[in-house]
């Protein structure tokens, strides 16, 4: 078989594509018996709900105390009075949504293979796929760079609807501010210089928009839209679908369904924060379950830092009584095995653990 046969053999159809046939999903999306011993589906009752923050509170001792109940609980929150109004919100989703109501054609106009290239991550398709044995998700996906700035790769931003690189130029000048924001809390949370987070970012570091696109799918008992997982950057902003839900979080081994709740946005720390606080506020495990009836969408901005900054936990949070619980490593081979934990399902932060 000729190299660029053996390419293409690894490239399955878009899941929007194999969900139109109708047909089960595949058995390269079946998860493995031990994931479905407990129910992919199924969610634990909660106890607490996850805490709703109004950022623009957060110069108070009582929302920043919720903030930080949040942070030690879930590592994850829902944000209101964020900065978005809420026509922008409107305009982002159907923006999306119309992208990839687009037949295929077009959206391939966008794709992230191009013949004859190597996979990149930008652009419209699906996960790379480095073997056959590689379970994998049931979404599609547009990757987009939105930071650093002059990155920004204009080819693979969707021209169709028209209104789209406008509306997330807009909405990503906001999500920055929401992110220095959060940074800035954090900080006064754990008595930090208040910018020591934010002054680990560069204007090298990178921002990227991933928009999830999840068919539905026949068998939500078998198959997940996004395998568990931790996010590896800084933080992440996510605009979920206000109708469909489907994303979990993972607490003391067991998963509860985050709300949706329209014009909020879901908030997750994610493993550098984790290293740089020393695992005073971990990054929670989340996934993203399917629908047999429904299609969902969501928007996810990461945003972390330049490749060449050491991951290491901020000076002021270490002493003799707490020493480091990270090996210290650059950014840019901490996303080397972030990629190749994630395809297999496995946290590659678990393995820097002292
Ligand atoms: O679709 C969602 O709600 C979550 C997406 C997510 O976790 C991700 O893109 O990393
Ligand atoms: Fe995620």
């Amino acid at each position: 078989m000729a190299a660029s046969d053996e390419r293409l053999t690894m490239v399955p159809k878009t899941v929007q594509v194999l969900a139109a046939a109708g047909e089960e999903p595949p058995s390269r999306y079946v998860r493995p018996e031990q994931d479905r011993q407990a129910g992919l589906v199924a969610a634990d009752e909660m106890q607490e709900p996850i805490p709703l923050v109004d950022l623009s509170r957060l110069t108070d001792a009582d929302e920043l105390d919720k903030l930080r109940a949040a942070l030690q609980t879930w590592g994850l929150f829902l944000v209101t009075n964020h900065g978005i109004e809420d026509s922008i919100m409107d305009a982002m989703m159907s923006a999306s949504r119309e992208f990839f109501r687009q037949p295929i054609e077009e959206k391939r106009k966008c794709s992230n293979r191009v013949e004859g290239k190597p996979f990149e991550r930008e652009g419209y398709g699906n996960e790379k796929v480095v073997s056959q044995d590689q379970i994998l998700d049931w979404h599609d996906r547009l990757h987009l760079t939105l930071e650093p700035e002059d990155e920004r790769n204009f080819a693979k931003w969707p021209s169709h609807p028209e209104s789209f690189r406008e509306v997330l130029l807009e909405y990503a000048s906001r999500t920055k501010e929401i992110r220095d924001v959060i940074l800035r809390s954090i900080a006064r949370i754990l008595e930090l210089d208040e910018d020591y987070f934010v002054n680990q970012i560069s204007n090298k570091a990178p921002g990227l928009a991933r928009f999830n696109y999840y068919p539905p799918c026949l068998r939500p008992d078998l198959v997940l839209g996004l395998k568990s997982h931790s996010d590896g950057g800084l933080l992440t902003i996510l605009l979920v679908d206000e109708y469909v839900g489907g994303l979990q979080v993972q607490r003391d081994g067991k998963w509860y369904n985050v709300p949706t709740k329209p014009y909020t946005l879901v908030i997750n720390l994610a493993d550098c924060m984790e290293i740089m606080n020393n695992g005073i506020f971990r990054s929670p495990v989340h996934r993203v379950v399917t629908n047999a009836k429904k299609e969902r969408l969501s928007l996810a901005v990461f945003y972390g830092v330049d490749e060449e900054t050491v991951l290491e936990p901020a000076p002021g949070l270490l002493d003799d009584k707490r020493p480091s619980r990270y090996k210290k490593l650059k950014y840019k081979d901490f996303v080397v095995g972030l990629f190749q934990h994630l395809r297999q399902g496995t946290r590659f932060i678990e393995t820097l653990k002292i």
